[in-house]
């Protein structure tokens, strides 16, 4: 919130209100390093332009709210067109409470996005899948983010959806609305501009195993499994996690592990590339330390380039060759000749 478009709020502000203002914005803005002297200039010149001021202020203060809806339209998959009402979807699964999805957010631009369920091997509720999104919202206006890891609590990952609910909402409809609400929430996921790693302690099953395709890798704790059981349950995946673990392993191994409910071990997803690597520890605090540091090798470096690169890449995995190429293009133009760019230039780094 800039000084102008705080003051644009005030219609019309008295001047010692505007006076108070400034003084409040200046003192907890660092940005502006201003005299008595340049601040009274400023805010005479601003009392007096205030009309001509306030309605481009105004108009850009309603373009980027706009934009942002936009945005998070684009983002998601399903809406109105598809019967998709969100709010009502939502009504309905916070019927079905218990557990919480916490995040916390590290200066070092990781964060840790915890199922927290315990009692239930962290089944999702319907509110944790409603707080899924809220965090994931939350991740999407982080502009400080370069990294996520996704665990459970308890040292077990996710059993998928509570199975006191899934009876509940065992008809078409309400089956089909929480198909869609969890497709946009973990579509919304997969796109975040961080790179994600899904820390797999214990057991990611159903759609905790679908949960694990949404981040960009895997880590697995000794002991660990992943296992998509939904044909046990007369089911496919409906959270998308057959869509993407087609991209992950190939069609030939999905149709393997969905069909075949198989027992995902460490061994067996690193050959299948579906794990980047076996942590050393099952403990639960050491295996989150580890992904931390796993992490950190491709999260170190400026916020900007780190966010540009996972665009890029979403952009190559999701579009048409030259819808790609055009993306980088445009993702390109916001790094070059940007502050590490430039940077760069000056210390030349000899990358030996
Ligand atoms: C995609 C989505 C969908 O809707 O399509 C789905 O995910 S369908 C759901 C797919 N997931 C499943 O079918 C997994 C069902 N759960 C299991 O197979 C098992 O719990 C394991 C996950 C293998 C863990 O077995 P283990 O013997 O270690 O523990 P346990 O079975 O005693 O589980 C501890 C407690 O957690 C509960 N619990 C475990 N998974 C649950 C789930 N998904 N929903 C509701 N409660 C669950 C158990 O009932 C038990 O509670 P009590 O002590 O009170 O009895």
């Amino acid at each position: 919130m800039t000084l102008q478009n705080c003051l644009v709020f005030l219609h019309i502000p008295s001047y010692p209100t505007v006076w108070l203002l400034c003084k409040l914005l200046l003192h907890f803005n660092e940005d502006y390093t201003c005299t008595n002297e340049s601040f009274f200039e400023f805010s005479l010149e601003w009392y007096s332009q205030r009309q001509e001021m306030a309605l481009p202020l105004w108009k850009n203060l309603l373009q980027t709210t706009k934009e942002r809806i936009l945005q998070q339209r684009r983002l998601s998959l399903y809406n109105g067109a598809h019967g998709y009402e969100e709010e009502l979807i939502k009504k309905k699964l916070q019927q079905f409470a218990g557990g919480s999805i916490n995040l916390s957010k590290e200066d070092n631009g990781i964060g840790i996005l915890t199922l927290n369920n315990p009692k239930l091997m962290n089944a999702f509720t319907g509110t944790m899948m409603v707080e899924l999104q809220e965090r994931i919202t939350e991740l999407e206006n982080w502009k400080d983010g370069k990294g996520l890891i996704v665990y459970g609590a308890g040292n077990t990952f996710c059993s998928g959806s509570d199975l006191n609910a899934v009876k509940e909402i065992s008809n078409s409809q309400d089956g089909m609305d929480m198909c869609m609400f969890m497709q946009n929430t973990l579509t919304r996921l997969m796109r975040l501009p961080l790179i994600s790693v899904a820390l797999v302690q214990g057991k990611a099953f159903g759609g905790g195993a679908e949960l694990t395709t949404a981040c960009d890798f895997r880590l697995m704790t000794p002991g660990s499994e992943i296992r998509f059981v939904h044909k046990h349950m007369g089911l496919v995946p409906g959270w998308g996690g057959a869509a993407r673990l087609v991209q992950i392993v190939g069609s030939g191994a999905a149709l393997q592990l969905l069909s075949g409910t198989a027992r995902v071990d460490p061994e067996k997803a690193l050959r299948l590339g579906f794990s980047e690597q076996t942590l050393s520890s099952s403990d639960e605090t050491r295996a989150l330390e580890e992904a931390r540091a796993w992490l950190s090798q491709y999260t170190e470096g400026p916020v900007s380039v780190i966010r540009a690169m996972k665009k890029v890449v979403t952009a190559g995995r999701e579009l048409p060759l030259e819808d790609a190429l055009r993306t980088e293009k445009d993702i390109f133009g916001t790094v070059w000749g940007g502050p590490a760019n430039l940077e760069a230039l000056v210390r030349r780094p000899k990358h030996k």
